[in-house]
Parts: C-alpha cells; sequence; structure tokens
C-alpha cells in the first residue's frame, strides 16, 4: 500500500494580471505547502474501488467527477495500466476552500501511481496530466516553494520558509473559484516584486480578496481576527477563498490565534510551512 500526504496548498500572494482569451486568467503567485493535509492510499485491487472517510468526507460523493478518481483515470490512461487499484481519500481540508484540497489530492494520487507502477516523478507526463486537471494541481505536484505563473501552471522553485509557524482558518463557507474570478475588478495592479520571500509576500496582495469579500464577508471577520493576533508576521485570504492563513514568530502565538478562532465556531488547522 502506497501513502501520499496531500498538502493544504497557500498562496502567500496571488496577483490576478488579466483575463484570458480562453476564460481563464494569467496570475502570479507564490505558492507554499504546509505540513498538513488530506491523505490519500492506493493499493492493487481486483476492481477499481474509491472510498473517502475523514472529517470532511460528507461533504464530497465518491462518484466519477472527483479529482482523484478523474487523476487515476488519467494516469491508467497515459501509461497503459492495465491494473485496478482500490484508492482511500482521507479528508481532512475543507471542501473549496482556497487551500487547493481537490488539486492537493489529485497530485498525490498522481505521485502514489507514479511510486505503485515505477514511473518517476520527473516524468514529464505527470506535469501534463496535472496541468489538465486544474491550475493548481502542477504547484501542488511539485509541493515545492514556487512562483507560479500563468494559469499559476508555470512554476519556478524558490527559497521557501520551512518550519514558520502556520495558521489556516476557514468559516465555514464554500466559496466556488470560478465566481470569484468572475467577480474580480478586472483592474491589473502589477505584478510580483523581487525580493526574499517573505517581503515579496507581504509587500504582494491577494487580488481576489476583495471579490471573495464581496460573495462570503464574514471572510473580514477571520481577517481581522487574524490581523490582531500577537506574533503575526503576515495575514492573508489564501487562494480564492474563504480559508485565511497567518504565519507567525513562533508556535506559543500560532496556538493562541488558534484558539481564538475555535472560540468563534471556525475551523482551524495549527501547522507550519514545509
Ligand atoms: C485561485 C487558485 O487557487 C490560486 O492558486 C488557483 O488558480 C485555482 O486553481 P484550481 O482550483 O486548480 O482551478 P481550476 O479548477 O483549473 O479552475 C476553476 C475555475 O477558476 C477560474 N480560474 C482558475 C485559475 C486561473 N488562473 N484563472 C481562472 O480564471 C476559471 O474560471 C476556472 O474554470
Ligand atoms: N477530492 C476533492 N476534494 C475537494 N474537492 C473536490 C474533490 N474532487 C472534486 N472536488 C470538487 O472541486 C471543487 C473545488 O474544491 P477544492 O477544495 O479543490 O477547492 P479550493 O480549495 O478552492 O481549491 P483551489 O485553492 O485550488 O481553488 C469542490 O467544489 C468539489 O466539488
Amino acid at each position: 500500500m502506497i501513502t501520499e500526504r496531500a498538502p493544504a496548498k497557500i498562496n502567500l500572494a496571488l496577483h490576478v494580471r488579466q483575463r484570458r482569451p480562453d476564460g481563464y486568467h494569467d496570475i502570479e503567485t507564490l505558492f507554499a505547502f504546509a505540513a498538513d493535509g488530506d491523505v490519500v492510499t492506493v493499493e492493487g485491487a481486483a476492481r477499481d474501488r474509491f472510498a473517502i472517510v475523514g472529517p470532511f468526507a460528507a461533504g464530497l460523493d465518491a462518484e466519477a467527477d472527483n479529482l482523484v478518481t478523474r487523476a487515476a483515470r488519467a494516469f491508467v490512461e497515459a501509461f497503459g495500466i492495465v491494473a485496478a487499484h482500490a484508492i482511500t481519500l482521507d479528508k481532512r481540508l475543507p471542501i473549496a476552500s482556497g487551500i487547493g484540497g481537490g488539486s492537493a489530492d489529485a497530485a498525490a494520487t498522481l505521485r502514489a501511481l507514479a511510486r505503485l507502477h515505477a514511473v518517476p516523478l520527473d516524468d514529464a507526463r505527470l506535469y501534463r496530466i496535472a496541468a489538465a486537471l486544474g491550475a493548481d494541481v502542477p504547484a501542488c505536484l511539485d509541493g515545492r516553494t514556487t512562483l507560479g505563473t500563468g494559469k499559476g501552471d508555470a512554476l519556478v522553485a524558490i527559497d521557501g520558509l520551512a518550519g514558520t509557524p502556520l495558521l489556516l482558518v476557514n468559516p465555514g463557507v464554500a466559496v466556488s473559484t470560478a465566481a470569484v474570478f468572475r467577480t474580480w475588478d478586472g483592474v491589473d495592479r502589477g505584478g510580483i516584486g523581487e525580493g526574499d520571500l517573505l517581503a515579496r509576500a507581504r509587500a504582494g496582495r491577494n487580488d481576489l480578496e476583495p471579490p471573495a469579500l464581496a460573495l462570503a464577508p464574514v471572510i473580514g471577520a477571520v481577517r481581522a481576527v487574524l490581523d490582531a493576533a500577537p506574533g503575526v508576521l503576515l495575514s492573508r485570504m489564501s487562494g480564492s477563498g474563504a480559508t485565511c492563513f497567518a504565519l507567525f514568530d513562533e508556535a506559543g502565538a500560532c496556538a493562541a490565534a488558534a484558539a481564538e478562532a475555535r472560540a468563534r465556531g471556525w475551523w482551524t488547522l495549527q501547522t507550519f510551512l514545509t
């Protein structure tokens, strides 16, 4: 049995540059990853099976359009695999929440199947399958801290902030990525600057935060709690929301802010950057 972690993805900054003719948007984003997330297990089986367990299992159907089964089908097709697989997804991240849960699951499924069938992880076909599954999936397949351009699928590795205490807070409102992009005001406010990662992130923005806030006003309350927390280095919404994150100077401050957020009934994940 192969077990692959599907870490939560954070956009330390996300600048939207322009709408493209294909309906997608050109973005510049700083991708980073948490030490925790969903977990995917894969093993050989007599027939294909897929099960979802874990705290957020109820929010998803184990049906054909799950990103895990779509990833598995694309892998089997691309590599001419005849074997069947039993796949289990331990769904620990909230659904449609801006931390790439589905994208991370698809990427973890590809990595697990590649390991099971001795496909090298740098095989270009894996990247192509990932890019066809979603804009975020290549970044999740790579799993390192990267600068993403294009749809977010052209990646350059950058130095990360490994070990930095990280808090994720989700107020329990699902937000559609497509709806948030549609609500963006169309103004190009410029690309991501130079410097070390924390400086670049702090000088940056999430251009999807205003449109997400318009669709889910509770995001403002989450940001206010995180901004006011002692020891915060940076607080921002991730992806298309509604999950917001904060980086802290030490783990105790992160724990205190997590307690504040939980007291308001919000989902939290206290972890660190990898
Ligand atoms: C916002 C981010 O989370 C930032 O990391 C990602 O760009 C979204 O990545 P994702 O969830 O993998 O996105 P996809 O499943 O490919 O796209 C969902 C929808 O979001 C919109 N979309 C997504 C990415 C992008 N660069 N431009 C877009 O306009 C499109 O309407 C698309 O139909
Ligand atoms: N394994 C999966 N996990 C989560 N969502 C999935 C999965 N498979 C399919 N989906 C569908 O994909 C949609 C987006 O879910 P996901 O959690 O990936 O969004 P997100 O966190 O906003 O991602 P991103 O940050 O990439 O925009 C959901 O509405 C859900 O119906």
